[in-house]
């Protein structure tokens, strides 16, 4: 794993992944963002959005591309991940919609739509800086244990585990979450130049042990992050309490030069 950084609180963590991000549509003015849902990229995206302002960056050549979506939602219902990534990204920044795309979830074109959108993110350069959450399983997008590591965006069947812990956008009704999900495959995400894995709370102690201390295994989608040559693992001091080596990357995180940090 390239760099594990063990913080205090979410906003310091939004803050790190914010700074980043800035630069980088400083730099290069039509970033690719990788795009996820979930509580906790939430703080990031509100700490991005108020660097936008501050350093009044243009962001209307920027491109989003969110990691994934239920099947046969309708894309205008609240809780789709369309209606997500718009309210908790797409506005607050400040893109154009038009540049911002979420996989089709529509049943009818589920053959095709998954490599299709493997083209479109390729088409537009590939993604430059990817943000992701992890599942209490160890899941990255919907990609739950089990999914290829070398996959493409393709449709997925969700565990129940992962339908109950969403249940709780929808009225605390499983039979009301999908079955179905289109994810961007674990492969596309790995072709992502820059990833960043934000996880918080005590919930995901395990999920993260297991993907960064763990052995790779597609048992825990997360481990593919030990393969990716720029990952960074932001985790709170509860997310990182079972960290067999949190010591030590407090320790090399100190003792980082400061081009060396993300
Ligand atoms: N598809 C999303 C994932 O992208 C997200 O990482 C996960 C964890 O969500 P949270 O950040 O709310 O714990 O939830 C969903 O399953």
């Amino acid at each position: 794993m390239a760099e594990i950084i063990i913080v205090d609180s979410q906003e310091q963590a939004g803050d790190i992944y914010a700074h980043c991000v800035a630069d980088l549509i400083e730099s290069k003015p039509n970033a690719v963002l990788g795009l996820a849902t979930g509580s906790s990229p939430l703080v990031a995206y509100e700490r991005l959005a108020a660097l936008i302002k501050e350093r009044k960056l243009d962001v209307s050549g920027v491109q989003g591309f969110a990691l994934d979506e239920y099947v046969g939602l309708d894309p205008e219902h609240p809780e789709s991940y369309r209606s997500t990534i718009n309210r908790t990204v797409t506005v607050p920044l400040g893109l154009n919609p038009q540049s911002v795309h979420v996989p089709n979830g529509d049943p009818a074109g589920l053959q095709t739509a998954g490599a299709a959108y493997d083209a479109a993110i390729e088409e537009a350069g590939g993604i430059d800086i990817q943000i992701l959450g992890i599942g209490s399983d160890g899941h990255i997008g919907f990609n739950e244990p089990g999914s290829s590591l070398a996959s493409g965006t393709r449709m997925k069947t969700l565990t129940e585990q992962t339908r109950i812990d969403n249940a709780r956008f929808f009225d605390n009704d499983i039979e009301q979450v999908p079955v179905h999900c289109i994810t961007q495959g674990i492969g596309t995400i790995m072709k992502a130049r820059q990833l960043i894995l934000l996880a918080f709370g005590k919930g995901k102690a395990d999920a993260v042990a297991a993907a960064v201390e763990g052995g790779v295994s597609s048992l825990c989608p997360a481990s593919a992050l030990q393969f990716h040559p720029h990952a960074t693992v932001i985790v709170d001091e509860e997310a990182a309490s079972k960290l067999i080596h949190a010591d030590y990357y407090r320790y090399a995180y100190e003792h980082k030069p400061e081009w060396q940090r993300i």
